[in-house]
């Protein structure tokens, strides 16, 4: 990182906490000028105090450190950068909700109610658990900071419970902005570093206070215990940390192009964007989804347009996450218009990040220690360890990296353990295309490597936000909605149920004895679950439209059948076992029977990746059509 950077960065860290100070005085001074004291205002007071301590002790710390062999890393400088955004569009919303409540002084509310207009109970809760989680990626910044080295700043800041931290702000912000006051988030963006840091600073006689205070210090002291001191790490923490893939998307709002879905919130794009990457320019659904999209965004369709009918259907894609949403769009846009060479080269970059996170993850839970020492593959493993964002820019894998991990994959200690987890169903997350893409390694890291149409449908990168895509086929005009099935995505499908006029449904017919990236219990469950609640959701029409396709066909092994079967819920199963089509005519039965609403209109049909994206298509478009009356 360059002296200027880390200096401006500093700056930035230390203007943002001022514009905190200011919303935390104006919050202040509404509370102290009508002597009333509510709770979870004053609760909202003391957690953006502790944020704009924290943001001013990192100022600090990073102005001190720069110059020493622990001056701050690139991963440390991205990753605060994402907590910085993060803190802006917080700021930001609450700042555009305090300013309406400026303007409505005549409507005749106390000045507490008024707040409680502006920001109700739950939104409340909600800045308040964002607020929390800004608190604890800082801190997690400061620990690292005490990092005697640059690399080892690195190396923690790549550990899956860092990561975990990281994302979870990610996934705050996108929502954030994808859902609410997200006009409001240019306009604070608007004010450059140069500027922040030239503001007068403004400091609390607290700040001093809470950085010494109990609470701030046991905080600091867990992270440190959790992140920056493996030997004294709390068991349980790590063990649920290791469920989380560990993913570092191109954190982008301004590549995209932003639309306004009808009375849904539309975000504007950042005029200061300086993003040359030709493929973040382009509008199309593939290339919207691999980022972690802060916004709503509009792809262009990849079909070819005939004439625009005048009936237009609005399909909400919801489901777990990793179900299959995406890839069901990806299979329509590439049976209707296949992938040119242009697409399929942005998709090199998240599948090697696929590649490599898995390979990361399978060396932790297999224990790195015993795979790295008796295999003599110690090195390797440190490589693959120690891989950072900047080795991977170049969208190539290098060398030694593909080396390691082939070497890794390859050797027979890894594939005894991966046997294992087969025959005996461990239970740790892996992504579901793990196996796939390890078994490429020699074809992707070839210089000329192309994705081919399975790669595209195979990488996975989380959903955040909404992605629409839209086209025509029988004289209608169909607009898809796809929206992450991840836990901290699902507010948004309740957002747009009453928007929906068909609901399509992703069930992954063989996840059971999985584990659930996000819940950490049995993925199949979890989606048992998601699916009574959605279908009986009051905000659902009591006549709705509901289209369930089965999806990871191609995984309905004969145990994976056994293990479905022998669920609670799909108990009773007297046929065929070997019959895919009588098992999953009573999966379909067994769902149906949570549907509480009488008059609630579901039909089933199948996808797998194995047969042709067109093929994948045609299925899921017939199911769709078959749908009466839609
Ligand atoms: N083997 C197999 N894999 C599939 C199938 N459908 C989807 N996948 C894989 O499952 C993973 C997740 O798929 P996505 O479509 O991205 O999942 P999603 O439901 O959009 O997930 P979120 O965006 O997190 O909600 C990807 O690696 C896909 O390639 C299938 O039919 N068979
Ligand atoms: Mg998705």
């Amino acid at each position: 990182m360059d002296p200027a950077s880390v200096i401006g960065l500093a700056g930035a860290v230390a203007g943002l906490a001022d514009i905190i100070a200011r919303t935390v005085m104006t919050l202040s001074d509404l509370r102290n000028a009508y002597n009333q004291s509510d709770f979870k205002l004053s609760a909202l007071i003391c957690q953006l105090s502790t944020l704009k301590a924290a943001l001013s002790h990192i100022a600090e710390m990073v102005n001190t450190s720069y110059g020493n062999a622990s001056s701050p890393s690139t991963q440390f400088c991205e990753d605060l950068r994402v907590s910085m955004y993060g803190c802006e569009a917080m700021v930001s919303a609450l700042d555009t909700r305090l300013a309406k409540f400026h303007q409505n002084e005549t409507n005749g509310l106390t000045i507490l109610g008024k707040i409680e207009v502006v920001l109700d109970e739950s939104t409340i809760d909600e800045y308040l658990s964002m607020l929390n989680n800004q608190t604890n990626a800082l801190q997690l910044l400061l620990t690292t900071l005490q990092c005697q080295t640059s690399l080892a700043i690195d190396k923690k800041l790549q550990e899956s419970s860092s990561r975990r931290i990281i994302n979870q702000i990610r996934d705050d912000t996108s929502s954030l902005v994808s859902l609410y006051d997200t006009a409001s988030l240019a306009s604070t963006k608007s004010t450059g570093a140069q500027d922040i840091a030239t503001t007068s600073p403004i400091s609390f006689s607290f700040d001093s206070e809470i950085v010494t205070s109990r609470v701030y210090q046991t905080a600091m002291r867990y992270q440190l215990r959790v992140s920056g001191n493996d030997d004294g790490a709390d068991e349980s923490d790590i063990a649920s940390s290791r469920l989380g893939i560990n993913r570092r998307f191109s954190f982008s709002v301004h590549s995209e192009k932003a639309f306004d879905l009808e009375d849904s919130p539309s975000v504007k794009p950042d005029q200061g964007d300086t993003n040359t990457n030709p493929a973040s320019k382009i509008a199309s659904y593939p290339s919207s989804t691999r980022r972690e999209t802060a916004k709503i965004v509009q792809s262009t369709t990849f079909l070819p347009r005939t004439e625009r009918s005048n009936v237009s259907k609005k399909i909400l894609l919801i489901g777990s996450s990793e179900s299959g949403k995406s890839t069901l769009i990806k299979s329509l846009s590439c049976a209707f218009d296949p992938f040119d060479e242009q697409t399929r080269q942005t998709y090199i970059e998240e599948i090697i990040e696929n590649c490599v996170e898995t390979m990361r993850l399978l060396v932790i839970e297999t224990d790195i220690d015993r795979v790295g020492g008796d295999s003599g593959l110690r090195n390797e493993c440190r490589l693959l360890m120690e891989d950072n964002d900047d080795r991977r820019a170049s969208l190539k894998m290098c060398e030694g990296l593909v080396g390691a991990i082939s070497s890794i994959w390859q050797s027979s200690e890894m594939q005894m353990r991966f046997d294992h987890r087969r025959q005996h169903q461990e239970m740790y997350y892996l992504p579901t295309s793990s196996e796939y893409f390890l078994n490429s390694i020699s074809r992707l890291a070839d210089p000329n490597y192309l994705p081919t149409d399975s790669d595209i449908l195979r990488s996975y990168c989380k959903t955040s936000g909404v992605c629409t895509f839209e086209f025509n086929s029988a004289g209608r005009t169909y607009n898809f909605y796809d929206v992450g099935g991840a836990r901290s995505q699902r507010r948004k499908w309740i957002e747009l149920f009453p928007k929906a006029d068909v609901f399509m449904w992703t069930f992954d017919i063989c996840c059971s004895g999985e584990v659930s990236q996000d819940h950490g219990g049995d993925s199949m469950e979890e989606q048992l679950e998601l699916w009574e609640f959605v279908v009986n959701h009051h905000r659902i029409d009591f006549d709705a439209n509901f289209v369930v396709i089965f999806t990871k066909l191609d995984k309905l092994t004969p145990e994976a059948i056994s293990r479905l079967l022998s669920m609670e819920f799909f108990r009773g199963y007297e046929k065929d076992r070997t019959d895919v089509d009588m098992v999953l005519d009573h999966a379909a039965e067994r769902l149906a029977t949570v549907v509480r609403g009488t008059r609630i209109n579901v039909s089933f049909g199948r996808a797998s990746i194995a047969t042709s994206p067109t093929m994948m298509a045609e299925e899921a478009m017939r199911t769709l059509e078959q749908l009466n009356p839609i």
